[in-house]
């Protein structure tokens, strides 16, 4: 299968880059900018020398389709919405990184991400692609909705519990994410003697991710609480973790938690549990697809601590867009993403 890039000078379009260069069912066929066409992506990225030395075409959906089956949109929040009609009656599948066709409830896209909805025709064609948890729909779909970096680690966490503990009572998300997250461009916030030695909160009560993550945990459990959801800058490149402290309002045990975790994800290729009474970090999943979890359960508060931790361009980005197309076009889920973490 064909694949074309837009937004293939981000590090999510060169982390697929990477990715589809070890694939063996997906060959890239094109790269596209808005802004550097006619140069090599590896004068971009030099660690892509002699190997992918594509040149940076202009973005022209009809010329793609004619050589692609697939594109997987890269680009900053508000712009798929407006490039996907363009490919409306083309022959080609979409994956789109980026928030805009996440959120259902348009109203609730504006609040969050101050920015115009795409439409509603675009927003109802495309399935949320978190690959785990909504395989048949994905299998079906021509336009995928890639999930958030924040929303894949929390919601993997959160899955076991909310689709089969009924009574929740409380749920409280603290979530630390390296630099890359926000992408390549320049901003005084990723600034090296801003970030370095430092540890910061941001968009306090307003985090963009926090309508994505009650719209799936609702889906599963219409019950469920609204979350406080907050996430901190950390000095690092790569890695999301997200501890989440959960209230039920019953007693329950360490060995019901954990029986509902091993049953969710032991036939899940890209989630592994910690042993009981260890717990994951970041470096755990560096440059892999995995997700890890740790769980803990204290009888005194009644609370259940769950610890989720992926890498933010792979399974928070280009790796679950990757495992999407995978089950889309019916390969392997794991071809091109089986590798282990890089450690240290
Ligand atoms: N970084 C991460 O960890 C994650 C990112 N995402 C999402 O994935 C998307 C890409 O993120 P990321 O790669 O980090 O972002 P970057 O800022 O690194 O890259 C985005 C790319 O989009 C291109 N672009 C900018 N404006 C336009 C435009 N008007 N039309 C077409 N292309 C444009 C730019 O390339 P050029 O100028 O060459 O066109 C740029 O290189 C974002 O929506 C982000 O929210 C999701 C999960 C995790
Ligand atoms: C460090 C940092 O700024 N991270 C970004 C991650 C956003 C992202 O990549 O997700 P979307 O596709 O939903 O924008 C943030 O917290 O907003």
């Amino acid at each position: 299968m064909k694949v074309s890039i837009v937004g293939a000078t981000g590090y999510g379009g060169a982390e697929l880059i990477r990715i589809i260069n070890n694939h063996s069912h997906l060959t890239l066929a094109s790269v596209h900018s808005s802004s550097k066409t006619g140069q090599a992506i590896s004068n971009e990225y030099p660690h892509f020398m002699h190997e992918v030395d594509d040149i940076l075409l202009e973005i022209n959906p009809e010329q793609m389709a004619k050589t692609s089956d697939l594109v997987f949109l890269a680009t900053p929040n508000g712009i798929s919405k407006g490039l996907t009609p363009f490919f409306k009656d083309l022959n080609i599948k979409i994956i789109d990184l980026s928030g805009d066709l996440r959120i259902k409830d348009r109203d609730e896209y504006q609040k969050w991400y101050k920015k115009e909805a795409a439409d509603e025709e675009v927003i109802g064609r495309a399935v949320y692609g978190l690959s785990e948890w909504n395989k048949e729909n994905i299998l079906q779909a021509d336009m995928i909705a890639n999930p958030g970096c924040f929303p894949t680690a929390t919601l993997l966490g959160l899955a076991p519990l909310i689709q089969n503990f009924s009574a929740i009572e409380d749920i409280i998300i603290d979530a630390k994410t390296g630099v890359s997250g926000a992408g390549r461009s320049l901003s005084a916030a990723s600034h090296f003697s801003e970030v370095n030695e430092n540890l910061k909160i941001y968009k306090v009560l307003e985090h963009q991710h926090t309508p994505e993550i009650e719209q799936q945990i609702k889906a599963w459990n219409q019950h469920t609480p609204n979350i406080s959801f907050s996430a901190h800058l950390v000095p690092m490149t790569r890695g999301i973790m997200a501890t989440m402290y959960v209230k039920v309002d019953r007693g329950t045990s360490f060995q019901e938690i954990w029986d509902l975790f091993k049953s969710a994800y032991e036939d899940k290729p890209f989630v592994r549990l910690h042993p009981p009474g260890s717990f994951p970090s970041t470096k755990h999943v560096y440059g892999s697809n995995y997700c890890d979890i740790g769980v803990a359960y204290d009888d005194r508060t009644n609370r259940i601590t769950i610890v989720s931790v992926i890498d933010n361009l792979m399974k928070g980005a280009a790796g679950q867009a990757v495992q999407n197309a995978n089950l889309m076009f019916g390969f392997n889920e794991t071809d091109g993403l089986q590798y282990l973490p890089l450690f240290p």
